[in-house]
């Protein structure tokens, strides 16, 4: 691949740790010019100013490149391709491209899109990393119980259909060269195994599963797998392989303003649940406390809440509190806004 510029494809369902990952890379980054591009699900884009606020000269406002409200595959001449060619024809441009797809994307049609002329001489994909929430995955958020499925079949001779969650898990597992299961710090050891052959059991071929606890994981392992990924899609089965382009029916998101949160221990609280009876996939944000010179930064995946300050507001930046919620097609809007603001 001499001449290439390799880029590593970070994918892995909602708040399973993907921003957490990048941003251990680059402080590991051990001076290698890493550039990244971040393309989130939903109008307002919060991990590329959680990458900026953390300090790392990595992550300038060049460094990081927001694509959000999007599918980087359905975008690609607009706003993918142009994103690349911009990192390229940097005077300095960068050694490794760092893409962190949306919790929700299939990574198949993105590796797709590195066949385009405009950047298939000049960028190969070096890896596909899929990260795992390995708690919620022990919780059955992503594939069916075995019991529950011996009893579907005992009842009715068939079992169920896969849920969108789990049709889009298993795409970005299938996908993968390198599985981080990630938040071990969560659960235990047996829970662990179970959800490692959970995870062997989706796979179709060997993909290298390692353990991590807040995306901590040595960059010589993320970076140089050297998988030309654009050129082995053959043996990466996809659900939507039949389909002629793909939908995104099966997910919402919408924005919520919020007036400033005395409490943040409160919020937190009615958040969880909020996130419990409504079953929001993923709440993030951040949070106008009064009186207080730092942000609030609101990070919910599922029923999991957590909020921590993350940097002081700038000097004129105007003090917002906003949370993006995710949730599946159906989630009720308009009841998940009243629930929040009461
Ligand atoms: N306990 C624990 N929490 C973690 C770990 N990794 C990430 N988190 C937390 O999980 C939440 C989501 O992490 P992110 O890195 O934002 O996840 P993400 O995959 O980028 O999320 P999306 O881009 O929204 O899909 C944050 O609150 C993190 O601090 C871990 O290993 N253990």
């Amino acid at each position: 691949m001499v001449g290439k510029t390799p880029a590593t494809v970070i994918t892995g369902f909602l708040g399973a740790g993907k921003t957490t990952l990048i941003r251990g890379l680059l402080e590991r980054a051990d001076g290698r010019r890493l550039a990244l591009i971040i393309n989130e699900f939903g109008d307002v884009g919060i991990d590329g100013d959680i990458l900026r606020a953390c300090g790392n000269p990595t992550c300038t406002d060049d460094d990081v490149i927001e694509l959000a409200n999007g599918c980087l595959c359905c975008t690609v001449a607009d706003d993918f391709v142009p994103a690349i060619e911009k990192l390229l024809a940097r005077p300095n441009p960068p050694e490794h491209i760092i893409i962190e797809t949306s919790g929700l994307a299939l990574p198949k049609p993105l590796v797709q899109a590195f066949h385009w002329p405009a950047i298939k001489s000049r960028v190969t994909v070096d890896g596909v990393i899929a990260v795992v929430d390995a708690a919620a995955a022990a919780e059955g958020r992503f594939a069916p119980d075995p019991a529950v499925l011996a009893a579907q079949r005992e009842a009715s001779g068939t079992v169920d259909h896969e849920t969108p969650v789990e049709e889009v898990f298993e795409d970005q597992l299938l996908c993968a060269d390198l599985i981080v299961v990630n938040k071990t710090d969560l659960i235990d050891a047996d829970d662990l195994a179970r959800v490692e052959n959970l995870i062997r059991a989706a796979l179709n071929r060997d993909a290298k599963l390692v353990r991590a606890s807040h995306g901590a994981v040595d960059p010589l392992v993320l970076l140089g797998v050297g998988a030309a990924v654009e050129d082995d899609l053959a043996n990466r089965p996809s659900h939507h392989d039949e389909e002629e382009g793909h939908d995104h029916d099966d997910f919402t998101s919408f924005v919520v303003e919020l007036p400033p949160q005395p409490d943040p221990d409160a919020l937190a609280a009615s958040l969880t649940e909020v996130a419990a009876v409504h079953g929001v996939l993923r709440l993030k944000g951040f949070i106008d406390v009064p009186g207080k010179p730092m942000r609030l930064l609101v990070q919910g995946v599922g029923a999991r809440v957590q909020t921590h300050y993350d940097r002081l507001w700038k000097a004129g930046e105007e003090r917002r509190s906003r949370l993006v919620v995710i949730g599946e097609t159906g989630l009720d809007h308009d009841a998940v806004r009243r629930a929040i603001a009461g």
